[in-house]
């Protein structure tokens, strides 16, 4: 499903260019689960980027599916992220204007005007993460927990082949953080979807099908 080999990018600031992927080679099954860890700063949220075509490469191939990104313009780019990516970001981008509900439906928009299946799919997407009851409300008078998990109903709801999760549960208490992820498992052997997750958060290794540390730009696999 995704196969990525060297894979480099870099930053220049002044006479230098750090590296901040350097010779990433990842390959991970279609609907399995990789978790990431590594310090602060050592370029994970940069691969998630890039595989999620948020941001390109300076070279190497990236292979998700039957996409091969490195060789794809930004109107390709963007037909990928809206049919086949569901990200989950930290600062998780909810359109202050728009009701939780609305806010769902808006990760089908660019496939589709949402009908009234949509709808209900929705509602059922909230109601597993335990937000029903606040469909109509503001994004504003959620708290940050509760606005994490219209952000992973959002990703859900459009049912995508891959997720890619930067810290999905940062932002949970233990309880909701484990709801969350036993929803993205749940999601991962029903439909087959493909997870890579970005965590801080030791606890969630033990979930994954493989687990990778990044340090300084190379991606290595780990037992933890
Ligand atoms: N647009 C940019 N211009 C210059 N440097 C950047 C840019 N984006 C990221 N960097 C640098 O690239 C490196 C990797 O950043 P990245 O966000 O991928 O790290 P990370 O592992 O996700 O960190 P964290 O765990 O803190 O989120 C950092 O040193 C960062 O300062």
């Amino acid at each position: 499903m995704i196969e990525i080999s060297h894979l480099y990018k870099g930053y220049k600031s002044g006479d230098n260019n750090t590296l901040v992927l350097n010779d990433v080679k990842f390959s991970l099954p279609a609907g399995s689960m990789a978790v990431i860890r590594g310090m602060s700063g050592s370029g994970k949220t940069t691969l998630l980027n890039v595989l999620g075509g948020l941001d390109r490469a300076d070279s190497g191939q990236i292979r998700v599916g039957e996409w091969y990104l490195e060789q794809m313009d930004n109107a390709a780019l963007g037909h990928y992220r809206a049919r086949d990516v569901g990200f989950i970001f930290q600062f998780h981008n909810l359109i202050p204007t728009l009701t939780v509900l609305e806010n769902l439906l808006t990760s089908i928009e660019p496939v589709r005007h949402p009908n009234a299946e949509d709808k209900e799919l929705a509602m059922d997407y909230l109601e597993k993460v335990g937000l029903a009851a606040f469909a109509m409300r503001f994004p504003a008078r959620l708290s940050g927990g509760q606005q994490q998990r219209v952000a992973i109903a959002r990703a859900l709801l459009k049912e995508p082949k891959l997720i890619l999760a930067d810290e999905p549960t940062g932002s949970l208490d233990e309880d909701t953080g484990l709801q969350v992820i036993a929803l993205l498992q749940q999601m991962q052997r029903q439909k087959n979807v493909t997870l890579v997750i970005v965590t801080h958060n030791p606890d969630l290794s033990q979930y994954a099908d493989s687990n990778y540390e990044m340090r300084a730009g190379r991606l290595q696999a780990s037992h933890a």
